[in-house]
């Protein structure tokens, strides 16, 4: 009955238009009413071409102008259509009355009206920016997980990019249809003003006063705190044209992997740039000769160029986490966000570059480097979340090949990225714990694509997202615009520095 109405109605809207452009046509064109239609059929064409043009070089301008009415219709269209072929409808609660019964001369007659299905019942629609989302209430005994599986059908009804399937509330699932991809059309980024402006900057934490009792790491100007936001970064767009925060507050640890060219350095520029501008130490460890990371030598703290050096600063950044623990004991804080602003630490996020190149060595002396740097990292990996030391670990593949003790620091890093990867074991090894659909969707990745990944974490959310590419030049030179919130870890640096002077460590 209801869809009986929804017709009449679009019928009589059609209708109505059309009087209407003809009224309009007439009064322009008088009588000459093939010139009319000749003029409708041409704007019509014009219309319809400039919608394709639109939607190639501006889908988010395209979506609400074109793609969403057409899109509305189509799912209208063909809701009842899509839903008996995709097994999703149940039949009518009042069409079972029907049965078998002994006829008078002995035969069975059947009685009642005939089985009729219906489509779950639509709730509520809604347009949005890249695309609709209908609400639907569940039939008694139907799962989400049958909707996740017409999914693709449903895409391709509404001929949308890709539908999703959501739990607003028990007893509901929303389908998000995206009109198109926002992934591979990412909304330009209106950069949010830096978190400081130039004025603003403090004095470097190594101008502080001097603390008798802490190191200087400790002693931090008061007017500049670090709080957990600062641990918060915007560094792309979400399928669902969310901003992708990484927040290493909640997930302490990163694990990013990717082939060669899938966009991790792109994504570990951005992430860098953004952290440059807040109370954050920055550590980094490129043992391809620091060809990475040498851009932001300014603003990093210490800056490991080869493995020998990378065990250097990890064992620094080991004793930077004993001072944290016993300043923590000594205020019985159990983490730094605990300590009274006045000695709280900034955070130290470890940026690792090619953590291959670290732990594979062909020599003794290498494997020996190699293990202490693991080992370092495990436990900078289990007690660095309370103390303020993150680490965002990248690369190509992140498997038990890389030797002992691989294993368990892919555990510590909770939080995980893969880009495209050259095969489905990486895939799978760096989504481990994921469900297997972000898995599948990492292997589906296109090549053209770069910087697209699955960014999920140990609670088995995950998402599709694209990181927000940054020049390195130009995040070079922010870096270099903050070198002055340079947190100063001569446990660090001074390791680091020892074994490039050919001191050893
Ligand atoms: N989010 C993105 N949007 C657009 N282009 C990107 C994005 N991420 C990466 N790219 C482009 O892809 C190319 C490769 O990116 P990148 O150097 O970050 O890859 P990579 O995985 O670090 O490669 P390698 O392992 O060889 O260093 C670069 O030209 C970069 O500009």
């Amino acid at each position: 009955m209801r869809s009986f109405l929804v017709k009449v109605a679009a019928v009589l809207a059609v209708l109505w238009l059309f009087s209407r452009v003809r009224g309009v046509m007439s009064g322009v064109f008088g009588s000459a009413t093939p010139v009319a239609w000749l003029v409708l059929l041409v704007t019509l064409v014009l219309v319809w071409q400039f919608s394709l043009r639109l939607r190639e070089a501006r889908p988010w301008s395209w979506w609400p102008a074109f793609g969403a009415p057409v899109a509305v219709f189509w799912m209208l269209r063909t809701w009842a259509a899509a839903c008996e072929e995709l097994g999703l409808s149940v039949p009518e609660a009042r069409s079972g009355r029907f049965g078998l019964i002994n006829g008078p001369a002995g035969g069975l007659v059947v009685k009642g009206s005939p089985l009729k299905v219906v489509a779950p019942r639509r709730v509520g629609l809604r347009v949005r920016d890249n695309g609709l989302e209908v609400r639907v209430r569940l039939a008694p005994g139907q799962t989400p997980v049958q909707f996740e599986r017409a999914a693709e059908g449903f895409a391709h009804a509404w001929r949308v990019h890709r539908v999703r399937v959501k739990i607003p509330r028990p007893g509901f699932v929303s389908l998000i249809g995206l009109g198109f991809d926002p992934l591979r059309h990412p909304k330009p980024r209106r950069d949010a003003p830096a978190v400081l402006a130039a004025a603003e900057m403090p004095a470097s934490p190594e101008d502080g006063q001097e603390r008798a009792e802490y190191p200087s790491e400790l002693a931090l100007p008061t007017s500049f705190e670090a709080t957990p936001e600062d641990l918060s970064v915007n560094v792309g767009i979400r399928e669902d044209s969310q901003a992708w925060l990484l927040d290493l507050m909640r997930r302490p640890h990163y694990l990013v992997c990717g082939a060669t060219r899938s966009g991790k350095s792109t994504l570990t520029v951005r992430l860098i740039a953004e952290l440059s501008k807040r109370p954050v130490g920055l550590v980094g460890i490129d043992a391809k000769n620091g060809m990475e990371l040498s851009p932001f030598g300014p603003r990093l703290s210490a800056l490991a160029v080869n493995r020998a050096e990378a065990v250097a600063a990890i064992e620094g950044l080991l004793g930077v986490l004993e001072l944290r623990s016993m300043t923590c004991r000594d205020h019985g804080a159990r983490s730094i966000w605990e300590l009274p602003a006045s000695v709280r630490p900034w955070p130290i996020v470890v940026v690792v570059d090619e953590v291959a190149e670290l732990m594979l060595a062909a020599d003794k002396a290498g494997k020996e480097e190699a293990a202490r740097c693991i080992q370092g990292l495990i436990r900078l990996g289990q007690l660095g979340a309370a103390l303020g030391i993150h680490l965002w670990v990248s690369g190509q593949r992140f498997g038990s090949d890389l030797g002992p003790g691989a294993t368990l620091l892919r555990a510590q890093l909770a939080g995980r990225v893969c880009h495209r990867v050259a095969d489905a074991e990486t895939a799978g090894m760096t989504l481990a714990g994921l469900p297997a659909e972000s898995v599948l969707e990492a292997q589906k990745i296109p090549a053209d694509l770069a910087g697209v990944a699955v960014a999920g974490d140990d609670s088995g959310a995950w998402h599709l997202v694209r990181s927000d590419p940054l020049d390195i030049t130009e995040a070079a030179a922010i870096a270099g615009q903050y070198a002055s919130l340079r947190l100063d870890l001569p446990e660090v640096e001074g390791g680091v520095q020892a074994v490039r002077m050919g001191g050893g460590w």
